[in-house]
């Protein structure tokens, strides 16, 4: 057993160590359970598999992996929205449908940017490779 300024770090660390487990814990019942999060992974998968593929750039590189990280972030996100609006009431309520509306909305907005930037670095590339 460490005390002081050691046992202060032991501390940290094991609390940390426990946080990034939680919050692995949270993601993966998240991945069993919501359909839309295998459709993001799927699509994420065959994305990089593109810039694989077509030797993006650095910079282009960088959109996909904030993009993909984001999408994901926010389908969690509206997840933990979800759940914990259920657990408040299961009653119809405006309010929780104004809630999982809207925190559905943004992972809609972040939908459309993604597929858009996705067009905008994948398509002149696809339709070179397919020869038009
Ligand atoms: N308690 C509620 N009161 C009023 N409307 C609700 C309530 N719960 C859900 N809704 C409405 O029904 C829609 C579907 O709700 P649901 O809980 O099935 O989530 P979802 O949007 O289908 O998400 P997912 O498919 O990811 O589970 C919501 O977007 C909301 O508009």
């Amino acid at each position: 057993m460490h005390t002081g300024f050691q046992g202060f770090k032991d501390n940290a660390c094991m609390r940390l160590i426990k946080s990034f487990g939680y919050a692995i814990a949270g993601i993966a019942v998240a991945v069993k359970t919501e359909r839309n999060l295998k459709i993001h992974l799927v699509f994420a998968t065959i994305a990089i598999g593109f810039s694989f593929f077509f030797s993006i750039s650095k910079t282009e590189w960088l959109f996909i992996l904030f993009l993909i990280g984001g999408m994901i972030s926010l389908e969690l996100l509206n997840t933990a929205i979800e759940r914990a609006v259920n657990l408040v009431t299961e009653e119809v309520h405006p309010l929780a449908k104004q809630a999982k509306d809207i925190a559905a909305g943004a992972v809609f907005i972040f939908a459309c940017l993604s597929v858009v930037t996705g067009l905008i670095i994948f398509l002149p590339r696809l339709a070179k490779w397919v020869g038009l």
